[in-house]
């Protein structure tokens, strides 16, 4: 009889998972452990992929020095020279059970150029294939703020949608969410199964390690990221990593979404233990959820499935270009568009420059934008003259002065990728394809961007609105790449 569907397998990796946050020394038993759970996954079919932080980390122990540094050389120094120990860690303790592992690293940059994305992704595909376990960082050598990912949870999430992975495991020092903070919260309750990401409103006020840079928001918005993708994603606490063959098990003999009697996933082993695991929490981790619907939270103990908080796959993946050109690309500046606007592309339409509201930033022909659609146009003054030359000049009369051409609240709804620059499309915005020619004096596309350049976030191509109203910055802040949005954080 055929067995059930092997699975490719995202396992991350932070930096106080694999190395003493005192000490610096690497926690040898959780390293092995990881290695022995690798391994089993391997063995029963599956496809695994680590990805490991802790290069400077390890750095710092090497060379003896006590504090992280400030200075961004000095950190890229302790990370070429804790990378090489890193991976020559990993080597040796993988060789002891002949498993061949490789070592990838990436930039931001290698993944917003869409031939070395393609690369990377073959690499790794070729490397699954020959049964190698591929462990992939940052290159932080290279990564200055403006290329960085900033957070291995997003690199994580990013590899995961790539490879089109079926479960990513984002490791870390909590079992799972709660829906209140456990520390000060006796009753809280754990978070064992989000069916949609997008209604959870998490308040994880958590800073991450004094060596890493992630915490649990930056894993909310990694399951975000992986789950759009169509990746199962799992938090769960990495001192026992002998826990994931256990959770991969479970998932894999549940493979279809659960019914409501049945979704929570069985919790901990010991509700001793389970206590005990809460008032160690890294941080304040605590959730509220705005619908009874989307989280199935439990106290039942009586099942062998470790505590976990599972966030279920979108039912509408977006993969392949579309998530390339979400997520792949930084992007350069916003179109805002109108409702009608926006019913068209979701019809399958391209974008017509008479549904372009505004446009801002600085961006050039095929770069990414943000696609904004607003609430109302402003009660037109727009005047679109014909000037005596034959050109058509656009004005916006605006009368709260704040030069916007529409006004309300705007919802980023996706990213495109345009045919015209910043430039060119304040020129056209408004007006039907046939004035391009006039207003230009040419026209490369009668749309400013083709529909198959346009990528829209999970849940907006179907209408739905963000779960609660916010603002266009915030809807970056949760749904974009943390380094593309500000200053970018440093290694
Ligand atoms: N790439 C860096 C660490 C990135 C980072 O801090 O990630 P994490 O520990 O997951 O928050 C390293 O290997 O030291």
């Amino acid at each position: 009889m055929k067995g059930p569907r092997p699975l490719g397998v995202v396992i991350k990796l932070g930096t106080s998972s694999i190395v003493d946050e005192k000490t610096h020394e690497p926690l040898l038993s959780i390293l092995t452990s990881i290695v022995e759970t690798a391994v089993k996954l391997r063995k029963d079919g599956h496809k695994v992929i680590i990805v490991s932080s802790g290069a400077i980390g390890v750095g710092l122990r090497r060379m003896d020095v006590e504090k992280r540094p400030k200075h961004l050389s000095k950190l890229q120094a302790l990370a070429a020279i804790g990378q090489c120990r890193l991976l020559s860690l990993w080597d040796s303790l993988f060789n002891h059970l002949r498993q061949p592992i490789a070592q990838i690293l990436l930039t931001r940059s290698d993944i917003a150029d869409r031939s070395r994305y393609l690369n990377a992704q073959r690499t790794i595909n070729e490397l699954l294939e020959m049964g190698v376990i591929p462990i992939v960082n940052e290159n932080d050598t290279l990564a200055v703020s403006e290329i960085k990912f900033g957070d291995n949870d997003t690199l994580s999430a990013i590899t995961a949608a790539m490879v089109h992975a079926d479960l990513l495991f984002l490791m870390t020092d909590v079992d799972c969410l709660y829906d209140k903070n456990p520390r000060t919260n006796p009753d809280a309750q754990p978070i064992e199964v989000v069916e949609d990401i997008g209604s959870l409103v998490a308040d994880v006020s958590t800073a991450g390690s004094s060596l890493g840079t992630g915490g649990m928001s930056t894993k909310i918005v990694a399951a975000r990221l992986a789950t759009s993708a169509g990746v199962t994603t799992v938090i769960t606490r990495s001192s026992s990593p002998g826990n994931i063959v256990k959770i991969v098990q479970h998932i894999q003999a549940s493979r279809s979404p659960p019914s409501p009697a049945t979704k929570a996933n069985q919790p901990a082993e010991s509700s001793t233990d389970n206590q005990q695991q809460q008032q160690n929490t890294e941080a304040l981790v605590h959730a509220t959820v705005d619908a009874a619907t989307t989280t199935t939270t439990t106290t039942n103990n009586h099942s062998k499935i470790p505590l976990h908080t599972r966030f279920l796959p979108s039912p509408h993946p977006v993969r392949d270009r579309y998530f390339w050109i979400l997520h792949g690309l930084r992007p350069h500046g916003t179109i805002y568009i109108d409702q009608g606007a926006y019913k068209a592309l979701i019809g399958k339409a391209g974008l017509l420059p008479v549904g372009v509201v505004d446009v801002e930033g600085v961006f050039a022909q095929q770069e990414a934008v943000r696609l904004c659609v607003v609430d109302r146009k402003k009660n037109s003054h727009n005047n679109n003259n014909n000037n005596n030359n034959g050109t058509v000049s656009t004005t916006t009369a605006d009368d709260s002065g704040s030069g916007k051409s529409w006004e309300g609240v705007a919802h980023e709804v996706g990213r495109a990728l345009t045919n015209y620059s910043s430039a060119e499309i304040a020129r056209i915005k408004g007006h039907q394809s046939t004035e391009i020619e006039k207003l230009l004096g040419y026209a490369d596309s009668e749309y400013v961007a083709q529909r198959e350049s346009i990528s829209f976030f999970a849940g907006s191509a179907r209408g739905s609105r963000p779960a609660t109203p916010v603002t266009v910055r915030e809807v970056l802040d949760v749904r974009g790449l943390g380094g593309y949005e500000g200053e970018g954080a440093v290694l």
